[in-house]
């Protein structure tokens, strides 16, 4: 649980966030329909370069592309059918890239466009891949402006959903933050364009259910989510224990703002801490598909050392996993000392065993991460 301190003061959790998630909707990205919003875009991005500038690591996730593309099209309306909302979103991403690029280029930062779907992050291999190529592109101090791959999936465009998208990236990277911005404030006790007496929450604890009585659906022609998606979201972002704030697009400074302390529209605080958070996941959600057992020198790198677990001091593989599955890492003597997601199949492992990864390339075809299981991918068992 959070501190009531936390709760009530989240000015040091927002001091610390070290990697965040920043995520944008149509709505501001578009200027409610009438064009990508080069000023505000430029806006975002002269901060986003300015949190990089103090060490912080930040991703970008736009939403912006169906609207863009009618735009471009000459289409007035949101067309029903998907094939064409689809066909809107492959020219509106154009676009979206470009401006992004643009900006951020202009602001120092070099920028990738990564395109994802629910699946490829559900998927536990795709999942290994889209994280190692995003903390890649962190760790070279490439910006990554993500989006919903909507040329191949739909339900995303049929329900307006960036939001989860927002979320499931702060889970794959294991983000601290994720700031949603918006065409509101916040949220507020009720919608504010029904009821404009409703009041703006500040803080509040994510997954809280009755944040999700307050928040309706999309107040514009083209959001579509609405505040309940955004608080669901930081449901979601909390269970790899990072924490969401929900400010509007236009607030000046926000992002700088935030990250000094000060509380800037609402911040939904995460019950649980980063490691907790991994902890749990990998106990309620995956199944262990087999072991590695390590020499002594090993386990100690692993218990003591804070280290990843490398091949070269792996001395046996039991069972059949793939890449991305859960093994256990067992001791000389057989006990379990970690948990976490393999790097290799154990067809390759095998291989690779007491190998070190000057030989993986010559051994397996081709080269690939030097650890077996990487050290943001394990957890250590008591
Ligand atoms: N409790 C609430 N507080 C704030 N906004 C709300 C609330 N309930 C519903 N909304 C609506 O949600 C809209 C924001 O969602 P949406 O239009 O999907 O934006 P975006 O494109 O930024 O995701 C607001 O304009 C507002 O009308
Ligand atoms: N991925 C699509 C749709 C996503 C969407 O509408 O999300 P949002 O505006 O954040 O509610 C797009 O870029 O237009």
């Amino acid at each position: 649980m959070p501190s009531d301190q936390t709760l009530s003061h989240p000015a040091a959790m927002l001091q610390q966030a070290r990697r965040i998630v920043v995520k944008v909707g149509s709505s501001l990205v578009t200027n409610e329909g009438r064009g990508l919003d080069e000023q505000a875009i430029g806006e975002w991005c002269r901060q986003l370069a300015a949190l990089r500038a103090e060490g912080r690591e930040v991703i970008m996730v736009s939403s912006g592309a169906v609207a863009e593309g009618m735009k471009r099209l000459g289409w007035q309306t949101r067309p029903r059918e998907l094939n064409e909302l689809q066909a809107a979103a492959a020219v509106g991403q154009m676009g979206l890239a470009q401006m992004y690029e643009t900006k951020l280029r202009e602001n120092g930062l070099a920028s990738a466009q990564v395109l994802l779907t629910h699946a490829d992050l559900a998927d536990r291999e795709r999942y290994l891949n889209g994280r190692s190529t995003l903390v890649t592109l962190l760790e070279l101090g490439v910006l990554p402006v993500i989006n919903e791959n909507d040329t191949v999936v739909n339900d995303e465009i049929k329900f307006g959903d960036n939001d989860t998208l927002g979320a499931l990236v702060a889970n794959l990277v294991e983000a601290d933050l994720l700031v949603i911005l918006t065409d509101q404030k916040g949220l507020f006790s009720a919608d504010p364009r029904k009821h404009p007496d409703a009041t703006l929450v500040a803080v509040g604890q994510a997954g809280d259910p009755a944040l999700e009585a307050m928040a309706g659906g999309a107040g514009s022609a083209v959001g579509t989510g609405g505040m309940l998606t955004k608080i669901l979201a930081a449901k979601r972002a909390a269970g790899s224990g990072a924490s969401t704030v929900i400010a509007w697009g236009r607030e000046p400074d926000a992002l700088l703002r935030l990250v000094q302390g000060e509380v800037v529209g609402t911040v939904l605080v995460a019950p649980t801490q980063k490691l907790q958070a991994r902890k749990q996941w990998m106990k309620d959600h995956l199944k262990l598909h087999g072991s590695v057992v390590v020499d002594a020198g090993a386990a100690a790198m692993l218990q003591q050392g804070g280290k990843s677990l490398l091949p070269i001091g792996m001395t046996e593989v039991q069972g059949e996993f793939r890449r991305g599955e859960v093994i256990a890492v067992r001791n000389p003597e057989g006990v379990e000392i970690a948990r976490g997601l393999a790097n290799y199949s154990s067809y390759e492992a095998r291989q690779l065993c007491r190998k070190p990864s000057s030989q993986f390339e010559a051994l397996l075809g081709y080269s690939a991460e030097p650890e077996m299981v990487h050290r943001d991918n394990m957890v250590l068992s008591r």
